[in-house]
């Protein structure tokens, strides 16, 4: 029989960190509730009182961001984005908006994600950009003197960051800033980007020729509720699958603005029950769970690991392709989910832009995270039908859920209780 479990999700990184970034660009005080409090969101508001903003996250409820609106006021900054790709995309496009002097760095792990698409259009509207000793683009010190705005064109195969990095700045620049970008990824972040500034009462204009235009103007403060983060949702929705039972999450529904909510389709065709409300949503593991399917992850690469982990268990091979830009992430994802899942005994094939996985009976084995929030809370699900499954370092799940091990431990009981009972 199944029971029905009810998990509590952390808000959405990518929608707290854009609220930070819309809050602080607004004029008057701007109210954030129930922000997501990890790593990322943290390393984020650091940085921006860096830049000069007054942000007070001294309520873990509401967060609260006053500014005089426009650029920051900093003249000189240091800004350490420490592993959030949301922080050392987004920052720099407002930070070039200012007048000033600053550094930028992060992580071992940041600095070897790319940066180059972006820095090279933010050369192009004015932003003075040099690396710091031989490193390709982190760290990097900028010389900021305001953006022109104008048309520009980029590759955005590598991340849909870029191209939310400039549209959350184009209000900011001198004239009306219009993108046409290549081989976009992610789209669905592009559509997050564009409902959250308009709730910021910032228009984006989508034209005929696919283009998007924003004039200059002013974001308005406003005082807004963040969802549940749809991305670590999938731990439970996929852990619900895996384990026969039903998981509810309460306040992500059909009015979210997350693309990796359709990750329950995914589960759906695998045999899942799934049902979306405007309130929540529900997932009712299967008796049994299909695979023999191929699925595009390009829109929702955050949520491929979950269904690798997931897939052994199927009844055929999984496909899941479109995911090269994986590879960019907190760690090649998708070579380290093939080794990993290889040491756990899976038959799992690799490309480049791709991935099969043939069903199996995995067995425990200690799971190497290379700091990857993603592959700790995937292998997490896998450990739920596998005894023995360890991670190398539980605790790097801080940088987007720090309370991970304790809200699936409460719904799904201890590992080692778990171990003793597979
Ligand atoms: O804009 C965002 O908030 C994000 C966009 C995605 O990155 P890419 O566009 O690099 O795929 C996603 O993987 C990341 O976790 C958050
Ligand atoms: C890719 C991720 O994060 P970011 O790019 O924001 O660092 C992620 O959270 O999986």
């Amino acid at each position: 029989m199944s029971t029905e479990l009810v998990a509590t999700i952390p808000g959405s990184k990518s929608l707290t960190n854009r609220a930070l970034f819309a809050a602080a660009a607004a004029g008057g005080a701007s109210l954030i509730r129930r922000p997501l409090i990890s790593d990322d969101t943290l390393a984020f508001a650091r940085c921006l009182r860096a830049l000069g903003y007054a942000v007070d996250d001294r309520d873990p409820h509401t967060w609260r961001v006053t500014s005089p609106g426009g650029g920051p006021a900093a003249a000189r900054a240091e800004l350490d984005c420490q592993d959030a790709g949301t922080a050392a995309r987004f920052l720099p496009a407002l930070a070039a908006c200012g007048r000033g002097s600053f550094r930028f760095d992060g992580s071992d792990q940041l600095r070897r994600r790319p940066l180059g698409p972006l820095l090279n259009v933010l050369r192009a509207l004015g932003a003075r950009i040099d690396p710091v000793g031989a490193t390709r683009d982190l760290p990097f010190e900028m010389r900021a003197d305001g953006l022109a705005g104008g048309e520009i064109h980029m590759d955005a195969g590598l991340s849909s960051q870029y191209l939310s990095a400039l549209l959350l700045s184009a209000p900011l620049m001198d004239k009306p800033l219009v993108t046409r970008v290549r081989a976009l990824v992610s789209s669905p972040y592009i559509d997050m980007t564009i409902g959250l500034m308009r709730r910021f009462g910032v228009g984006v204009d989508r034209r005929p020729d696919g283009t998007l235009a924003v004039r200059p103007g002013s974001y308005r403060a406003a005082d807004i509720d963040i969802e549940p983060d749809a991305s670590t949702a999938s731990y439970f929705f996929a852990a619900a699958v895996l384990t026969g039972q039903t998981v509810t999450v309460p306040g992500l529904g059909s009015g979210s603005g997350q693309g990796d909510l359709r990750f329950v389709d995914v589960l759906s065709t695998m045999g899942a029950d799934v049902e979306i409300s405007a309130t929540h949503t529900t997932v009712a593991g299967p008796a049994r769970i299909r695979g023999g399917f191929s699925v595009d992850m390009g829109d929702i690469s955050d949520t491929f690991m979950t269904l690798a982990c997931l897939a052994p268990f199927a009844d055929g091979p999984v496909h899941i392709h479109g995911i090269a830009h994986a590879r960019l992430k907190e760690s090649d994802r998708v070579e380290v989910v093939a080794r990993n899942l290889t040491s756990c005994g899976v038959a799992v094939e690799t490309g480049p832009d791709w991935m099969r996985i043939h069903p199996s009976r995995p067995s425990g084995a200690l799971v190497a995270c290379h700091r990857d929030h993603r592959i700790a809370m995937s292998f997490s699900v896998l450990g739920l039908r596998t005894p023995g499954v360890e991670l190398d370092d539980e605790a790097c799940v801080s940088k987007t859920f720090p309370g991970f091990h304790d809200e699936f431990a409460r719904l799904f009981g201890d590992r080692r209780e778990r171990s003793a009972r597979v």
